[in-house]
């Protein structure tokens, strides 16, 4: 039943928001928009505030581990940063090649010209073809933007997909990127020479994944990508901050549902949440509960008791594990078969084919979260700080392999994003229960800073329009044709 102390007119009195990386941070931020300033928020985190946007010092500077770049057409992470009075990071020119595990097979040069022959050579239009693509997809994508702006929201991740690129986005979830790319007319050599190091630098995974977070995956390599100047994770304890949220330091243990007598005699149902902290075990009722965190093994361990039908722990589907390893020293660039002097070697970003050899992701040249003026990017020849992403954690052995020297080493070891194996399954629904949500459940179209926003702005919405019954903001179909010429 869904009823509240107060009578469903007047806004809850108390949330929890059970998380605080992006995801928590930002439906902690919407949900103080959509309930007003009277309404309690809570944000659980037994760790540090960011989640999976975090920084590692070394030396004098700091570096991101783990979520680090932004694309120019995401706008909530743009308005959050403009909000918060954030500005983005300087950003520096690199240079990219890709590795086969033996030898350098592609290295971009400084000339875009140059770059443009040589793919038009190797590739025809396939290139540019690719990019058109993945601009087709990203227009459909760009309608969530209004849709949220009116005030649209949806129950089921599949809903909001349909809504922004119709039955489009949903053959894409059904399909590998490789056969949604071949379906387009893209040869295998180019999906291997080209598609597979990027989805391996940025999902770690091969081709296989799913066409739709294979396009997000490929419109993480356009250009014009962007980070928070000192740190990723600013915009969370930004947002945290504005939201004028309590943050409680403590894991939350299990949630259940309490039935208590109201004021006006009938019943009231409120949420108990359980947690543990530094002081020891404590419990809170809330109105509504908004859950930011992966419901799936190894993320977090929630038991939700209670509810019928029953809510599992565990999701089915497993998150698949990236290890960053931060190594400040000198690159040995003959372990990338190259005759190169290292002085002259150039090259900040590597990435990798999908090849027996290859076992490492991606190796990258990092340049610190904040960039003082002056600031050079070291050569090959002189210690920097470079980033491998690898499935294992790198050996002495391949530490050695790699680089002639080092004075640091620094691992994340993360459960990084879902692991992608189409068919889609149907993923877990933004509804829990009544007034229970949850936001990680998008994860599984696409994992990115920008798709957890989206998401927190969503559950908010719902959790408002449910509060004040108002159901013609949920799951309306046919929105693209209906808000046509409304902005
Ligand atoms: C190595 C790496 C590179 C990435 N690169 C990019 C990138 O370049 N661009 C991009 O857009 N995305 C990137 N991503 C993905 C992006 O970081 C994530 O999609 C996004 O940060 C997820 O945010 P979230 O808040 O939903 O989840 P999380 O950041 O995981 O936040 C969940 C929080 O909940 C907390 N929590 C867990 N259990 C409990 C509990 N029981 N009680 C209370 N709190 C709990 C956790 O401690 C955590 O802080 C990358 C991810 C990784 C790992
Ligand atoms: C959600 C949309 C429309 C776009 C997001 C595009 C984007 C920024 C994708 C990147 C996703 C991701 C998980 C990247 C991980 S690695 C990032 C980088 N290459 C690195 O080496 O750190």
């Amino acid at each position: 039943s869904f009823t509240s102390a107060a009578g469903l007119t007047e806004p809850p009195k108390s949330i929890a928001v059970v998380g605080a990386g992006i995801g928590g941070t930002a439906a902690a931020f919407y949900l103080r928009q959509e309930f007003g300033p009277a309404v309690k928020i809570d944000v659980f985190e037994p760790d540090a505030v960011g989640g999976r946007l975090a920084t590692v010092k070394i030396g004098e500077f700091e570096y991101e581990t783990g979520g680090s770049v932004i694309h120019p057409l995401n706008l909530h992470m743009k308005h959050f940063i403009e909000k918060l009075g954030i500005p983005s990071r300087k950003n520096l020119p690199s240079k990219m090649a890709i590795f086969d595990g033996k030898e350098l097979v592609f290295e971009e040069s400084d000339w875009f010209i140059v770059n443009f022959f040589r793919m038009l050579w190797r590739y025809g239009f396939s290139f540019l073809r690719m990019q058109m693509w993945v601009e087709s997809v990203l227009d459909k994508f760009m309608r969530i933007y209004q849709y949220q702006q009116f005030g649209y929201s949806f129950t089921t991740v599949e809903r909001l997909l349909h809504a922004m690129g119709g039955d489009s986005f949903l053959t894409l979830m059904n399909q590998t990127l490789e056969e949604a790319m071949m379906g387009e007319g893209f040869s295998q050599v180019f999906i291997n020479d080209i598609v597979a190091p990027v989805t391996r630098v940025n999902y770690g995974q091969s081709v296989r994944i799913n066409g739709f977070v294979g396009a997000v995956s490929l419109a993480g390599a356009d250009s014009g990508l962007w980070a928070v100047d000192g740190g990723n994770k600013r915009v969370c304890t930004g947002l945290l901050y504005n939201s004028k949220s309590e943050l409680i330091p403590a894991k939350v243990t299990s949630i259940s549902v309490k039935v208590r007598p109201s004021k006006k005699g009938s019943s009231v149902s409120l949420y108990e949440v359980n947690y543990v902290g530094d002081s020891g075990s404590a419990h809170s009722l809330y109105d509504i509960v908004v859950v930011a965190t992966p419901l799936h093994q190894g993320k977090s361990d929630i038991t939700f008791s209670g509810f019928a039908p029953p809510i599992p722990s565990h999701y089915p589907g497993l998150y698949h594990q990236t290890v960053a390893t931060l190594v400040h020293g000198k690159l040995n660039v003959s372990y990338l078969g190259t005759s190169e002097p290292a002085s002259d070697f150039t090259v900040s970003e590597i990435l990798t084919t999908d090849s027996k050899g290859c076992t490492i992701n991606s190796l990258g040249c990092l340049d610190p979260v904040h960039i003082p003026n002056g600031y050079r990017r070291p050569s090959a020849g002189h210690s920097a700080v470079w980033k491998v992403f690898s499935p294992q954690p790198l050996s002495p052995e391949q530490l050695r392999e790699m680089f002639l020297s080092y004075d640091s080493v620094s691992e994340a070891r993360w459960l990084a994003y879902p692991t992608y194996r189409p068919p889609h399954r149907k993923t877990p629904p933004f509804i829990l229960h009544d007034r229970l949500y949850y936001l990680n459940a998008v994860e599984w179209a696409a994992s990115a800073m920008e798709m957890s926003a989206i998401a927190a702005r969503n559950v908010a919405l719902l959790a408002h329009h449910r509060w004040h019954q108002q159901v013609t903001k949920i799951d309306q179909e046919d929105l693209h044709t209906r808000l046509r010429g409304e902005l």
